[in-house]
């Protein structure tokens, strides 16, 4: 079908396909550079990722450096309509220097923010509470030892740095996203003291005001990892309580919850009480197993959940996958892509419609109108929308990607 076909389809809904195109191009996606190296990060002296994360996989082409990682990027920002944001992990600095985590500064990562200001990017921030020494008790910010407390205090309070100067540099605030990988594998008897712990440990980290034009604090609950089956600190209950209590953001990853929780149905009452949220848009199967995000109902959920309860402005959506068995730059290409389509297509839905039928609690109306509407011609404008943009869809995308992972695969 051709675009203009379709926008009179979608004119006889009552939809404008070019407002929708507007508002999608304007909706930043904060790509995760870890997906590019298997969350390995380039630290002269790291082992494995611990923390109950790890990347399976052997595909070649992996970035082994930042100035691979950032060529990577570009050819998956190349292939992505509209202008987005890279999310940065504290141990992705790039230097010849080796600091350790409480002895980072920005000018470690000075590299990356140039690039952003050259490429048009957004920065966000992480810092990495894995994948270190001081971490291998799976306890970080609530070890009962206050001299690693302390060690992963200093990392938090120098990435806010960095993150703000990032944010200020870039003239956009960069989310600061806090995930620890603290928890217990089996029973613990004292959850109070470790909880208190973290607690603690946080508001040392983020006292200080930052100007909120330069830095988003987020905090990241989760269910539970592999190692730390029994309980996980930083639960949602607690991270809940803490971004209320603190005025954080919260971030909602789709992978840490349990596996029957519809997390799109958490944001209209998370957003109740917490002024923003970050996304990890994730594919948890089975467990939190960060499989590329597909165009699958999860994300539809979550999209329409965005668009229908008008949450895109305090919402950063950033993705949370990293599949080492296939190309990893095709993974970040489809992987936004993907949630793109989910946004496009609950921005092309007849919402006052449907919320007209729901309030006069006719469901009948409402079950019609979102089945037939699953007919619309929604590829057509996502076509459209590459077309103008000069990016291939359907197979011609595969060539593209199939030529770049060609050219990295010897490395
Ligand atoms: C690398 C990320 O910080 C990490 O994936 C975290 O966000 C998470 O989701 C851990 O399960
Ligand atoms: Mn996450």
């Amino acid at each position: 079908m051709t675009y203009d076909s379709a926008r009179a389809a979608f004119a006889d809904w009552g939809v404008d396909t070019e407002a929708a195109i507007k508002t999608l191009l304007s909706i930043p996606i904060s790509v995760h550079c870890w997906q590019g190296d298997d969350v390995g990060g380039f630290e002269r002296k790291t082992g494995a990722s611990g923390g109950g994360i790890q990347a399976t996989g052997n595909y070649p082409g992996r970035a082994r450096n930042a100035a691979e990682l950032r060529a990577d990027l570009e050819f998956a920002y190349s292939l992505i309509p509209g202008m987005h944001r890279l999310n940065l992990h504290a141990f992705y600095l790039d230097t010849d220097e080796t600091p350790d985590r409480d002895a980072i500064e920005y000018r470690h990562f000075a590299t990356w923010v140039d690039w952003a200001k050259e490429q048009g990017l957004g920065l966000d921030f992480n810092p990495t509470f894995f994948a270190h020494a001081k971490a291998d008790d799976n306890l970080t910010l609530s070890h009962p030892d206050a001299g690693i407390r302390a060690f992963w205090i200093e990392h938090g309070r120098r990435c806010r740095e960095i993150a703000a100067r990032m944010g200020a540099e870039l003239g956009s605030p960069a989310v600061n996203n806090i995930w620890v990988p603290d928890g217990s594998k089996d029973i613990p008897v004292d959850r109070m003291a470790a909880r208190r712990r973290l607690e603690a440990s946080l508001d040392a980290m983020l006292a200080g005001d930052l100007p909120k034009t330069q830095i988003i604090d987020a905090v990241e609950s989760k269910l539970f990892g592999i190692g730390v089956e029994a309980m996980t600190v930083g639960s949602h209950e607690f991270y809940m309580g803490y971004a209320i209590r603190r005025g954080t953001a919260l971030c909602l990853d789709m992978g840490h919850f349990h596996p029957t929780e519809s997390v799109a149905d958490k944001l209209s009452a998370v957003a109740l009480s917490v002024d923003h949220m970050l996304l990890h848009v994730s594919r948890p199967m089975r467990w939190d197993s960060d499989h590329v995000v597909l165009l699958n109902d999860d994300l539809l959920a979550m999209a329409q959940e965005l668009v229908f309860a008008d949450l895109l402005a305090r919402t950063s959506i950033g993705l949370d996958f990293f599949d080492a068995t296939i190309s990893r730059t095709a993974a970040w290409v489809l992987g936004v892509r993907n949630m793109q389509k989910a946004l496009l297509r609950a921005l092309l839905l007849p919402q006052d419609r449907l919320k007209s039928a729901e309030a006069a609690l006719d469901y009948t109306t409402r079950l019609v109108l979102t089945e037939e509407a699953k007919d619309l011609p929604f590829a057509a404008v996502w076509a459209e929308v590459c077309a103008r943009a000069n990016m291939p869809t359907g197979a011609a995308l595969l060539s593209d990607l199939d030529a770049y992972q060609a050219s990295v695969s010897g490395r």
